[in-house]
């Protein structure tokens, strides 16, 4: 049975649809990382799982019992939001106990509970603390450790990460990955970061403009993007249109002087076909190969232990991804050969910009 199950939830505000009727199956333990660009309706959904916004049409079940219309309060859900929303005054581990309150867990019970949530989130022995003694990372640490001693049914976050700086978001994330393997607790977590998403989630929702693009494990999103949208938000870059060529038992891709392999085998000789390409996986050679196509170097930047380069093949602009250390003896006006991964060639037949069904899990 699935923990969560949204079936046809719909919204819209003031005449602007938030959100196409949506289908979403979260099986008990599991993390799904949402994912997608402002706008694209994370919130929206995540708030009207949570209760804090009525969907105009379709129903929200959890643990099997039909929520759709049950205030925020009985959902028995754990939240954490992106601004810690802790109350100053009080201290760490009333903070705590506070959520506690409704539940009618009170004196050394509350406190014991508090106790051995801090110890999970990794804030022992920082009870008697305000948060204004505490870092971002530590107050949304204790965010957390409100959220969970409630034993929630439900952990939704929101953008949880989103105000820390970038050294302590990684700390964080491996501490949401721990205490989410030793609790099993059945999570959300909405982000825009697609590396987050990958890193975390056990699936990934990617939703744009109301919405699903894609819902699989990070890998399937990653190797087998359904669309054009996905392909692009998850890092491929748009080369432009192609042409399937067969010959024999060999299938290529032909764009412009380009001749790359195709991934998609089925696909008849002579389809037209929008091509993406990974920059990581594009590899450049000084001198010619076989199967490699030339081009000049338009520029090299380098970004520490990583250059980014971009090659002009006639015409057509090919993205790389690539060590420095490889990239040393290159740079802007060169002449280089180059060659695609077939898992770094995206392929869709022209057309195939409408959102994919709620994909099987892979
Ligand atoms: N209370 C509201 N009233 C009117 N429009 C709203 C309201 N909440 C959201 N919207 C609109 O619905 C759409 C989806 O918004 P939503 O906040 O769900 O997106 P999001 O993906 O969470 O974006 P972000 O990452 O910026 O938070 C947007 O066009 C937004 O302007």
């Amino acid at each position: 049975m699935a923990e969560l199950s949204v079936s046809g939830v719909s919204k819209t505000y003031h005449g602007n649809t938030a959100l196409h009727p949506i289908d979403l199956e979260v099986p008990d333990g599991r993390f799904c990382a949402m994912l997608g660009s402002s706008g694209s309706g994370k919130s929206t959904l995540l708030r009207i799982v949570a209760g804090l916004e009525i969907p105009d049409g379709g129903s929200v079940r959890i643990g099997g019992r039909d929520v759709t219309r049950t205030p925020v309060e009985r959902r028995n859900i754990g939240f954490v939001f992106q601004n810690y929303a802790l109350f100053p005054h009080l201290s760490v581990r009333s903070n705590v106990t506070y959520g506690l309150r409704a539940k009618r867990v009170r004196g050394a019970e509350a406190n014991r509970r508090a106790e051995e949530m801090l110890a999970l989130v990794g804030l022992k022995g920082y009870g008697d603390r305000s948060p204004k003694q505490l870092s971002g990372g530590q107050q949304q640490r204790v965010a957390l450790a409100r959220a969970l001693v409630t034993e929630p049914d439900l952990l939704l976050l929101d953008e949880p990460l989103s105000a820390l700086d970038r050294k302590i978001r990684g700390d964080m994330q491996r501490e949401i990955k721990r205490i989410h393997a030793e609790t099993g607790l059945t999570t959300i977590m909405v982000t825009h970061d697609q590396e987050e998403a990958i890193d975390l989630g056990d699936e990934v929702l990617l939703l744009d403009q109301g919405r699903v693009q894609q819902n699989a494990t990070p890998e399937a999103v990653y190797r087998s993007p359904q669309n054009p949208f996905v392909a692009q938000f998850l890092g491929a870059h748009p080369l432009g249109r192609g042409t399937v060529q067969v010959a024999g038992p060999h299938s290529r891709i032909v764009l412009g002087d380009l001749d790359l392999p195709n991934p998609r085998h089925e696909l008849p000789a002579g389809t037209e076909v929008e091509v993406l390409v990974m920059s990581e996986k594009v590899r450049v050679f000084p001198a010619a190969q076989a199967g490699t196509s030339t081009g000049r170097l338009d520029r090299v930047d380098f970004f520490g232990p990583i250059a980014r380069a971009e090659i002009d093949a006639n015409g057509v602009r090919v993205p790389v991804t690539m060590l420095s250390q490889d990239a040393d003896d290159l740079g802007a006006g060169d002449r280089v050969w180059f060659s695609v991964a077939p898992a770094g060639v995206h392929v869709f037949p022209v057309g195939t910009t409408a959102p994919a069904p709620v994909a099987a899990r892979a």
